[in-house]
């Protein structure tokens, strides 16, 4: 039966990273196993930084920021194979098409542009990691993920074929005995333009190919071991989940919990695959699984935070209520400018919406809410989400914070509060 692994960029953040993950690999000699791979460290940040560039035209800008990503990638491959050994060809190759592609879509529409340029990192980090794991003794077929995920032209958020892309994977070579790598986060249309599934969609890359294949169980290895009640690098008494149903991973994914895409669950709940997060800095330390047993999901309160929040207040400026109309215009605004409300709610004559700080979705939708509403902006705020609440729990954690807006019932409850209110390391109270 078939496994599939998920490893994100920071497990191959540089060459020690990439030879411990090929030490790991090692250790997992059944096969079949695809291993889903994502851009090395922040590469995928450093592309979005290029893609700016080139778009604002300062030539000597978007040169020194190319210059220093292939510097990065090439200080790698030195210190894995030695001074021009490794696949020197085909990373000089990959820059030039990155170039090439940056000079062609530059005045193309940014989504467009985007999707036709993101993707290098993570072409780049496979032909790495491929070569080392080759060349290091574990059999390694580098398969193009462009080639195997269809979508549709949604670029920076593609919908994927899965009639056509269960086509495409039932080809690959399973049987051959070699481990099959290949890229996550991105995919390519029908006619073969690139395309993205969202930022941090590696996850959901290695679910799709999971799915298509009917494999055993899926594995995404991560820096923790395994999922918390709350991010471990914000509560200092956070405690490790060992057992979630789907659902309650899509709640936590969805409330904004980094730690797994919220699309990657879905594919795998319809097959019944279990999703297991372990840590590749310590492969044997308990780990977490997810499958369809609902019955620890309560065991342990979750706390999830989500930064630099936005509140807009929207009041109708006749006196008016804030009734299915005016709600529906609100939100389809939302939707017009493709931003998710990380919170909503709804008084009688006003609409508290709470979204992340994305000024070119922001500013458009303020402009336009504006125009028609009274608009009240905060900014510089912080979304506690919690699920499985209890009174006395929120009770605690507001205390000596004002609260700017909430929603809440029996599963989940919010509340939005000041940044400069809120501590780095926060506790979750007994
Ligand atoms: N509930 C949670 N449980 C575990 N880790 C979490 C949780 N919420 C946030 N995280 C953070 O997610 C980080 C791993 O995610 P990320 O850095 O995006 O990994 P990758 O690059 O492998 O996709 C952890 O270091 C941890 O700080
Ligand atoms: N490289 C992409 C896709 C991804 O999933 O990355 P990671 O697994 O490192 O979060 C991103 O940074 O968005």
């Amino acid at each position: 039966m078939t496994r599939v692994f998920k490893f994100g960029g920071a497990s191959i953040q540089d060459a020690a990273a990439i030879r411990h993950l090929g030490e790991l690999l090692a250790g997992f000699p059944d096969r079949p196993l695809v291993v889903v791979v994502s851009a090395m460290g922040k590469t995928t940040n450093a592309l979005e930084a290029l893609i700016a560039a080139a778009r604002e035209g300062d030539e000597a800008d978007y040169r020194r920021r190319l210059e220093a990503l292939r510097q990065a990638h090439l200080t790698v491959m030195t210190e894995l194979f030695g001074e021009g050994g490794g696949p020197a060809a085909r990373v000089a190759a990959l820059f030039d098409e990155l170039d090439a592609r940056h000079r062609q879509y530059r005045d193309a529409s940014y989504p467009l542009h985007y999707d036709q340029t993101i993707g290098y990192g993570e072409l780049l980090s496979t032909t790495l990691v491929a070569a080392w794991l080759d060349a290091t003794g574990v059999a390694t077929t580098w398969c193009d993920a462009r080639e195997l995920v269809v979508t549709d032209a949604c670029h920076q958020a593609a919908n994927v074929d899965w009639a056509a892309t269960a086509r495409r994977v039932a080809d690959l070579p399973l049987e051959d005995g070699r481990l099959l790598l290949t890229q996550g986060f991105i995919g390519a249309t029908p006619t073969g333009a690139m395309s993205s599934l969202g930022r941090e969609g590696s996850d959901f890359s290695a679910a799709i190919l999971a799915h298509c294949l009917g494999a055993e169980e899926v594995v995404i290895w991560k820096d923790v071991p395994g999922l918390f009640n709350a991010d471990p690098r914000r509560f200092d008494n956070a405690v490790p989940l060992a057992h979630l149903s789907y659902a309650e991973a899509v709640e936590l994914a969805w409330h904004g919990a980094k730690v797994i895409h919220p699309k990657t669950l879905g594919p795998l709940q319809q097959k019944a695959i279990p999703l297991t997060v372990r840590s590749f800095l310590e492969p044997g330390a308990p780990s977490s699984t997810i499958d369809a047993e609902t019955r620890h999901d309560a065991a342990h309160p979750a706390f999830i935070l989500r930064d630099d929040q936005v509140l807009l207040e929207v009041t109708p400026r006749d006196f008016a209520f804030m009734d299915e109309a005016r709600l529906h215009d609100i939100l389809g605004r939302l939707v017009d400018v493709g931003l998710h409300a990380n919170l909503i709610d709804s008084e009688a004559m006003r609409l508290r919406l709470c979204v992340d700080p994305k000024p070119e979705k922001l500013d458009p939708l303020a402009d336009s809410l504006a125009a028609d509403y009274r608009l009240d902006r905060h900014e510089g705020l912080t979304l506690l989400t919690v699920r499985h609440p209890t009174p006395a729990l929120l009770e605690a954690l507001a205390e000596g914070r004002e609260v700017l807006a909430e929603r809440g019932n029996a599963g989940t409850a919010q509340r939005l509060f000041r940044g400069d209110q809120c501590p780095e390391t926060w506790h979750i109270p007994d």
